[in-house]
């Protein structure tokens, strides 16, 4: 063979001469262009090359062609079919963001902890995406492919730029090529996710037969990356904004959106004052943001944590074109809305036994009537044991039960009343009939009717020799209880309740009301009633006498009891006796209460221990501060009062005083007095003005302060105003003892009162002669008045007492200066003024007398 030009082997093989140069040239054969001229074996060499490099390449593109074009174009061609493919494909057309960098991504985390798991990791969850890109990223995606295999392709691009024909073979070959990797992808992904779970299996099955710690730790360190690969997409597609939708992104996209589940509004908004947006919200069912913004668009700016008054609440109800209605907050220690409000279940109503009181004067025989009436139980053989006094009892008369309270007398049935406890369905008016109505039968007379119960007189001591009827039936009648005999409604029965005669009678007549006053409750409820009796016992603790009204009280109810609260631990009867239970009208005594509550409390059991607690102890609170409330302080106002109602057994006073033996004097002279038994008790005397220590002394001891030539302080006096501390004040002894005195004969009548006005202090003095000391002063309190009377006060002590001479505004006479205003003064009869000293201002004022 002869030597050949470059251009004559690129014919003849098929090649561009460009391509032939460049391989001559890397073969270091000295060639320039197309007309070098190579040697046979330089022509061999060339040969040699180009086909193992044209080998290399078909080898390289035709591989997945080979294998894997049929199945893989099919799987493609029927996802394209697929509208959800579609819709895919029209998301990642939206999204316009090249697959590649997608890819870097969503794959910076991985790479940067495990890079060859990264790859694998990256490609088993991009791959499966790049059809979508494939309609118009065609370009990218040949970009992508050729740069996988740059040292073929790059050759292929030099031959292309001389060869146009050849260019659009090879492109076309390279937008096959990428067709067809789409599914080869996919299915490599799939590989791959096989490879991954079968490699997971491989492991797990180790670790089952016992593999070694360090597999363990293996398997953990690719669970916690698979966790921290998940946190990681998920983190970065939250903050992935402005389109940059990354792969994990589009997968997420292929989740249908999770719609808002639509609520329909509720017809009425139960709401209370206060309720703020969010709570709303949570109530109708909807967005805060909805409702922040309702609110205003009415011109209602909260954020939803801000408490809405009613009228805001009412105006988003209406707005959202709903009902609302103000819930009503039940209040828990309320425990008489069981006795008023509860609705009477009519079909429950059973008929109960009466409550009777027996009532009348003083030794008519009402203690004896009561013992003749339990007595007549233990002897007919019903109890069986000792009769209990727990307060009440009750008899059975063939089969119909009569409740006795066992308290005689109408100051307990009053006490009774005063606390709301109506218990007493029928009185029995012992009247001896040898003594007639006297002052307490009228009393008794008085009280049943006030209660509007209706009235049984025993007319008692029959037997006695003097006993007149007759007489007891006419003194009656004047108070409207005239009898049967006579055409009147009130059943008199004749007793002797120590003898016992009739009383079988008096039972069948308080039967009769019974029936006619057709008493009736509901076993059925929770119980109500209220307290006969309580004590506190020293093995059971408190314990109380309840009768129930309403309901059945049983065994371990949660109860609150007046202020107390608990739960029934023993129920004990009239004889006794434990019970289970008791029905209305039934007295039993109970334990397990935390205090002692009074007789008359009401009360009633809970649904539950921790709400019974909850309302017991807000009853307890309720009554304290009740209790502080009313409770005032002794005063020399309401010690008349006191002493005569026998509350005080000495008054408590607190001395204050200028000087140590003003003090000490009028200390003597005080504890001298003494009025019908009751003394002076000094609980303090002391030298100096009155301070609120002095007020806290006097309120905690209950003492009244009397100040001598001192005054209180301004915060002390405030604080004895809150407090209600009556303060004294004198400049001569003898008119402070007589002030207490006159006030413990209760002779004391005040028609005046002092009140001060206001206090200035002194900032300068100003001598000017024939007009004496001017005093330059400031308001500090209060407003001082031209005609007022004044003190000067010295360190707390009254130096002079007397009247303003002048009151002026720079050079102007004014009326009143007011606080924090300068003026000038003068006192008449006094120009001892220093700097410093206190000015008060006081007018006397006339007290209305009561
Ligand atoms: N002869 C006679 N004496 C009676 C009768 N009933 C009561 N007495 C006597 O009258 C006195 C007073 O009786 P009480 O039962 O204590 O009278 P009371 O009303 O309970 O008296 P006070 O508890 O003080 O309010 C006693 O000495 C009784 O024995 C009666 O029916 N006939």
């Amino acid at each position: 063979m002869s030597k050949k030009r470059i251009y004559e082997l690129a014919k003849e093989i098929n090649k561009s001469s460009k391509e032939i140069v460049e391989t001559a040239q890397s073969l270091g054969f000295d060639v320039n262009n197309h007309m070098s001229s190579l040697s046979e074996s330089e022509q061999q060499k060339l040969r040699q090359n180009l086909s193992a490099q044209s080998d290399h390449s078909q080898s390289t593109n035709k591989k997945p062609a080979d294998n894997k074009q049929a199945p893989k174009e099919k799987k493609f061609q029927s996802q394209r079919n697929n509208p959800k493919f579609q819709n895919r494909q029209k998301q990642t057309t939206r999204s316009g963001k090249p697959a590649q960098q997608n890819q870097a991504a969503t794959n910076q985390g991985p790479q940067d902890r495990n890079p060859r798991q990264a790859k694998s990791q990256a490609q088993a969850t991009n791959q499966p995406n790049k059809p979508k890109t494939q309609t118009n990223d065609k370009d990218k995606r040949q970009r992508q492919h050729a740069s996988q295999n740059r040292p073929v392709n790059q050759q292929q691009r030099k031959a292309s730029e001389n060869n146009s024909q050849n260019r659009t073979q090879k492109g076309e070959a390279a937008n096959k090529s990428a067709e067809k990797k789409q599914p080869q992808k996919a299915e490599r992904q799939q590989t791959q996710k096989n490879t991954n779970r079968q490699g997971q299996k491989v492991q797990e099955d180790k670790r089952r037969q016992g593999n070694t710690n360090e597999q363990r730790k293996k398997q953990n360190r690719n669970d916690n990356y698979n966790k921290n690969n998940n946190f990681n997409n998920k983190n970065r597609n939250k903050f992935n904004k402005k389109g940059k939708k990354g792969k994990q992104q589009q997968q997420q996209s292929k989740k249908p959106v999770t719609q808002r589940k639509y609520h329909e509004l509720p017809e009425v908004l139960e709401y209370t004052e206060g309720m703020n947006v969010a709570d709303i919200a949570k109530k109708i069912r909807r967005e805060p943001a909805e409702i922040i913004k309702k609110l205003f668009m009415v011109g209602i700016m909260v954020n939803q944590n801000q408490p809405l008054d009613k009228d805001s609440i009412e105006l988003l109800a209406a707005d959202y074109g709903i009902k609302a209605e103000e819930k009503v907050e039940v209040d828990i220690a309320d425990i008489d809305k069981f006795f008023d409000n509860e609705e009477v279940n009519e079909e429950n109503l059973e008929s109960r036994p009466p409550v009777v009181t027996i009532m009348g004067h003083v030794d008519h025989g009402k203690t004896t009537l009561l013992d003749n009436l339990r007595h007549s139980r233990v002897t007919s053989g019903e109890a069986g044991g000792i009769t209990q006094h727990i307060g009440a009892y009750q008899l059975d008369i063939d089969g119909k039960p009569i409740t006795f309270l066992d308290t005689p007398g109408h100051a307990a049935f009053t006490s009774m009343r005063a606390r709301g406890a109506s218990i007493t369905d029928i009185t029995i008016l012992v009247v001896a009939a040898d003594d007639g109505v006297m002052p307490q039968t009228v009393e008794a007379i008085n009280h049943a009717k006030a209660a509007e119960i209706p009235i049984i007189v025993a007319v008692n001591k029959v037997d006695k020799p003097g006993a007149n009827t007759q007489r007891v039936m006419q003194e009656l009648s004047e108070y409207e209880l005239i009898p049967e005999a006579w055409g009147g409604d009130t059943i008199f029965v004749e007793i002797s309740a120590k003898f016992n005669q009739n009383i079988e009678e008096l039972l069948e007549m308080i039967l009769l009301v019974a029936e006619v006053e057709d008493l009736q409750a509901d076993p059925t409820r929770r119980a109500i009633g209220s307290v006969v009796e309580a004590r506190l016992d020293k093995g059971k603790g408190p314990v109380a006498t309840l009768l129930v009204q309403q309901g059945t009280l049983k065994v371990g109810d949660p109860i609150v009891v007046g202020n107390t609260y608990g739960r029934v631990r023993v129920m004990t009867n009239d004889l006794g006796r434990r019970d289970k239970s008791a029905k209305p009208a039934t007295p039993v005594e109970i334990t397990g209460l935390n205090d002692v509550p009074q007789a008359g409390d009401r009360f009633a059991v809970f649904e539950d221990e921790k709400t019974a607690r909850q309302a017991g102890e807000e009853r307890a609170k309720r009554a304290l501060m009740e209790h502080r409330a009313t409770g005032s302080n002794v005063t020399l106002d309401n010690l008349f009062e006191s002493l005569k109602e026998g509350e005080l057994k000495e008054v408590n006073v607190i001395i204050k005083a200028d000087v140590q033996g003003s003090a000490e004097a009028l200390s003597a002279s005080l504890q001298k007095i003494e009025v019908e038994g009751v003394k002076i008790n000094i609980v303090h005397a002391a030298v100096g003005a009155i301070n609120e220590s002095d007020i806290t002394l006097a309120s905690a001891s209950d003492a009244i302060i009397i100040g001598f030539n001192v005054r209180p302080t301004a915060p002390a006096r405030r604080q004895a105003e809150t407090e209600e501390v009556d303060i004294r004040l004198h400049r001569v002894i003898y008119q402070a003892i007589d002030e207490i005195e006159t006030a413990m004969k209760g002779m004391l009548d005040p028609e005046y009162e002092e009140k001060i006005t206001g206090q200035m202090v002194v900032r300068e003095t100003y001598k000017v002669s024939k007009v004496g000391t001017i005093a330059g002063c400031y308001v500090m309190e209060g407003s001082i008045h031209r005609d007022s009377g004044v003190r000067v006060i010295r360190d707390g002590i009254v130096v002079f007492e007397g009247k303003l001479a002048s009151l002026k505004r720079f050079k102007d006479d004014v009326k009143e200066v007011k606080y924090g205003y300068e003026c000038g003064a003068t006192i008449e009869k006094y120009n001892d003024i220093k700097v410093d000293d206190i000015i008060e201002g006081f007018v006397m004022q006339e007290v209305k007398v009561n």
